[in-house]
C-alpha cells in the first residue's frame, strides 16, 4: 500500500492485508506494556505538578511526542490521527502533499479520545499486574504510547475499509446513508468470516510471539500476554471502534461533493 498511488490504497485486500501486519505490530506492543505494572498514577489527571500543564503524566508525555511528531510531518499523513489535533505546531519541512484518497472531512473522524480512555479503564488491567511501580513512570507511559498510537492506526483504518466499500457498493451505501440507517450500515460493513479469522489468527498469534520458542513444551511455556485477552481486546473493542469509525465516516459520505461519486 503506497499513499502517494491512490490506487493501491483503496483496495480491500491490500487494506486487509495491512490490518493483519499491524496484528504484529499490536502484539508486541501489549508484550511491551505487560513488563510493568498498571501504575495508575501515569493516567491521574494533575498527579504530577506538571509546569504549564493540566492533565496526566501520560496526557502530557503524548502530547510533548505529538509536538516532535506533528513537526516531522506525521500526522500530514492519511493513516496517522493525533491525540492532540488542536495543540499541535505546523511543520517547517516541505509538504507532503499526499493525493487525497478520503473525503475532506477525514481528519473531523477521530476515535482517539475514546480509545485512549477503554485503553486505560479496559484494557490495561487486562495486560498488566495491578499496583504502582514508581521507578518505571517513564518506561511505562513510553510502553502506553506505542500501544496508543498502534491502535488508533488499526481503528482509523476503518476509513480506507468505508471508502473501498462505498466505492465498490455506491448504490446501497447511498440509499442507507440518504436513510440515516446505521443498522444497515452496520450489517452492510460487516463480514463474520473476516472476523472470526482474526480472532482465530490472533489466538495462534498469541501463543507464538509470546513465548520462548527454545523452550519445550513440557516446560510449561506460559504466555507473556494470555492469548484469550488479545482476543478479548480485539472483540470487544478493537473490531468495534473500527466499525464505529467505518459507520461515522459514512455517515458524512453523501456530504461532500468530489469528483469520485
Ligand atoms: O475487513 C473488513 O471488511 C472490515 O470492515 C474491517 C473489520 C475489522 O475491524 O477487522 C471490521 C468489520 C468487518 O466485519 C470485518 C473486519
Amino acid at each position: 500500500m503506497d499513499f502517494m498511488k491512490p490506487e493501491t490504497v483503496l483496495n480491500l485486500a491490500n487494506i486487509r492485508e495491512s490490518l493483519v501486519r499491524m496484528e504484529d505490530t499490536i502484539i508486541f506492543n501489549f508484550i511491551e506494556r505487560s513488563q510493568f505494572y498498571s501504575s495508575p498514577s501515569v493516567y491521574e489527571p494533575n498527579k504530577f505538578p506538571i509546569p504549564n500543564f493540566n492533565g496526566s503524566f501520560l496526557d502530557w508525555l503524548l502530547l510533548s511526542h505529538e509536538k516532535i511528531h506533528s513537526q516531522v510531518r506525521r500526522y500530514e499523513a492519511p493513516d496517522e490521527t493525533p491525540f492532540f489535533p488542536d495543540h499541535l505546531p505546523e511543520t517547517f519541512l516541505p509538504s507532503l502533499n499526499y493525493p487525497p484518497v478520503l473525503a475532506s472531512y477525514t481528519d473531523e473522524i477521530n476515535a482517539n479520545d475514546e480509545i485512549k480512555q477503554i485503553y486505560i479503564s479496559e484494557i490495561i488491567p487486562g495486560l498488566s499486574t495491578h499496583g504502582e511501580q514508581p521507578e518505571n513512570l517513564g518506561s511505562t507511559a513510553m510502553a502506553d504510547i506505542e500501544v496508543l498510537q498502534s491502535l488508533s492506526r488499526r481503528i482509523h483504518f476503518g476509513k480506507f475499509v468505508a471508502e473501498a466499500k462505498f466505492q465498490n457498493e455506491k448504490e446501497r451505501f447511498t440509499k442507507l446513508i440518504k436513510e440515516k440507517d446505521v443498522h444497515g450500515i452496520e450489517d452492510a460493513i460487516t463480514n463474520a468470516a473476516v472476523e472470526e479469522k482474526i480472532l482465530e489468527r490472533l489466538l495462534e498469534k498469541g501463543k507464538a510471539y509470546g513465548t520462548d520458542p527454545s523452550l519445550k513444551f513440557s516446560q510449561h511455556i506460559q504466555s507473556k500476554v494470555k492469548p484469550e485477552t488479545i482476543v478479548k481486546i480485539y472483540k470487544d473493542y478493537v473490531i468495534p471502534l473500527t466499525k464505529k469509525v467505518e459507520v461515522d465516516y459514512l455517515l458524512k459520505r453523501l456530504e461532500v461533493e468530489d469528483d469520485k461519486n
